[in-house]
């Protein structure tokens, strides 16, 4: 099926031409009368076509100015005024070339006849727009040749464009798979396969293989795990519970979420369409983040008994996500939450995140979470530790993030995550409970600050978080529990205390990889 397009991006970039896109992204010209595969470089495309512009654009922002792409994609998309279509197109490309990097610039450095950090950065990211055409969309090798070849010319200059045809003709005489296996060809390493194959650096590879064994699973599933990484994921919604109404967002084509009471998917559309996103009473976020933070809000406590209002914390509360459900919770019960953050602008984030909730029913702080057990010791019924971490669980929803990490940043950030557990520790009443969550399985973040914590102190105990999870579940059946793992019949793992704690998986439940361990006081 093919539509022709309306508005700025459906105009014609070459004289006497239509430029038209299908669903898949492919292009069709007419007008010109002429084969364009046969014509030479220099006639071909002359200016970019806005849609790989876009996508262009956001290459250039991550890799020269440390941008996320999540944040640059939306304002370039209004800038060139890309309509729906073209809009979803530049995402793919933009998205799919920054996940499929490590696979293209292996691909690339067989092709080009120096090291590609010899190659101008310009240069290379408009290379790998073109790989990422050639071998994983659905886009005709002449189409993706001609645009991308006329997009370095009008961005870059003739010159490149001239190495960048060559190039790409190189990597069009073969599809994928071939790719693939000339890459891997004589290789035995698992860990540099799965590597190569899926677009991992070496060491998430390692580290999501660990994290497997770790929380009971099996280290067979590692292919699907990176696998669902490089898939693009649903877009969730949440009606904040007693303020928001799903209504729109179902008559515009999202359904029901399997998961997760009062949620919402849809696997493509702006959800800012939607007038209820924009007033803040329906959310955009993850389930496997709604799900943490309903289990907090259902676990019993032996706290409170004094009969006043339950006092709630979110410690590390930036940009609001969940201060925004739990506050929706708190406020239908009574309950009163301080959402804590400590970078003023985020704090500013979190305070518009909850601002469709009755302002009675929370407090937004700016300061260190590492203060607030010392500041307010005993003072909190529930509280949520939504550990600053590596995000090795949510890698596909960002991009880039997998070339940005490093191994180095898991062993910085472990201090910082202990203390803040720590903090909250302190700051929980004796019979209330901490819930301690990262968007990371990685078990140096999840599962050993939970058991130096235990280890630490003798006035812990460690509840079920996969029953918890379950209990806040529509299904009842996540088996998230890391018991679930150890009943699979994996004998590496976990040890008992870990047994209690829960992992949520992408390739088994769609969410992000979200860890929860929920700790008593005693
Ligand atoms: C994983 S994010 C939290 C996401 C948030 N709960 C949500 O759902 O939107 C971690 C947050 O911890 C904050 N943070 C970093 N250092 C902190 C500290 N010392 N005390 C409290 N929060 C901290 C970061 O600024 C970041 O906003």
């Amino acid at each position: 099926m093919t539509s022709e397009q309306g508005g700025p991006s459906g105009r014609s970039n070459r004289p006497g031409g239509v430029r038209r896109r299908d669903d898949a992204g492919r292009e069709r010209n007419r007008g010109t009368g002429r084969n364009r595969t046969e014509s030479a470089p220099s006639q071909r495309t002359r200016a970019a076509d806005p849609a790989r512009l876009v996508a262009f654009e956001v290459l250039r922002a991550v890799s020269g100015d440390d941008a996320y792409a999540n944040l640059v994609l939306p304002a370039r998309i209004r800038n060139h005024h890309l309509d729906r279509r073209d809009a979803g197109f530049a995402t793919e490309l933009a998205y799919g070339a920054l996940r499929g990097q490590g696979t293209y610039d292996a691909i690339l450095a067989r092709c080009v006849d120096r090291p590609l950090a010899e190659l101008d950065p310009a240069v290379l990211d408009a290379l790998r727009i073109g790989v990422h055409q050639l071998v994983a969309m659905r886009v005709p090798a002449h189409a993706a040749l001609d645009q991308t070849v006329g997009l370095a010319r009008a961005v870059i200059g003739a010159g490149p464009s001239a190495l960048v045809n060559a190039v790409l003709r190189k990597v069009a005489a073969r599809d994928l798979p071939a790719w693939l296996a000339e890459l891997t060809a004589g290789l035995t390493d698992e860990v540099k396969i799965a590597s190569l194959v899926h677009s991992h650096p070496e060491w998430i590879v390692r580290a999501l293989r660990q994290a497997l064994v770790a929380h009971g699973r099996d280290v067979s599933e590692i292919t699907a795990v990176l696998e669902a990484d490089n898939a693009a994921p649903v877009v969730n919604l949440v009606a904040l519970p007693g303020i928001g109404s799903l209504e729109e967002a179902f008559d515009a084509g999202f359904t029901p979420g399997p998961l997760v009471i009062d949620s919402a998917l849809s696997s493509g559309g702006d959800p800012g369409r939607l007038a209820s996103v924009r007033g803040g009473t329906v959310r955009v976020q993850d389930a496997g983040s709604q799900l943490v933070a309903r289990a907090l809000a259902g676990v019993e406590l032996k706290s409170g008994l004094d009969g006043g209002e339950e006092r709630w914390l979110d410690m590390c509360a930036g940009p609001g996500g969940k201060a925004a459900l739990l506050a929706a919770l708190a406020a239908e019960r009574g309950a009163w939450i301080l959402a804590n953050e400590p970078s003023a602008h985020r704090a500013k984030l979190v305070a518009q995140a909850m601002a469709a909730v009755p302002e009675d029913a929370w407090t937004v702080r700016t300061g260190d979470g590492r203060d607030v057990g010392r500041d307010h010791p005993a003072s909190f019924d529930r509280i949520l530790v939504d550990a600053p971490c590596t995000g090795l669980g949510a890698l596909r929803r960002r991009p880039e993030s997998r070339w940005r990490r490093q191994l180095s940043d898991v062993s910085e950030l472990g201090p910082l995550q202990r203390e803040l557990l720590n903090s909250a520790l302190d700051a929980v009443k004796p019979g209330g409970v901490v819930a301690y969550v990262t968007c990371s399985p990685h078990a140096a973040e999840t599962i050993a600050v939970v058991d130096d914590a235990l280890r630490r102190r003798d006035d812990l105990e460690l509840l079920d978080a996969g029953a918890a999870l379950d209990a806040a579940s529509l299904t009842g059946d996540l088996g998230a529990g890391n018991a679930a793992g150890k009943a699979a019949g994996n004998v590496l793992s976990p040890l008992p205390t870990h047994r209690m704690t829960a992992q949520l998986w992408p390739h088994l439940h769609q969410t992000d990889a979200m860890f929860l361990a929920l700790i008593r006081k005693l």
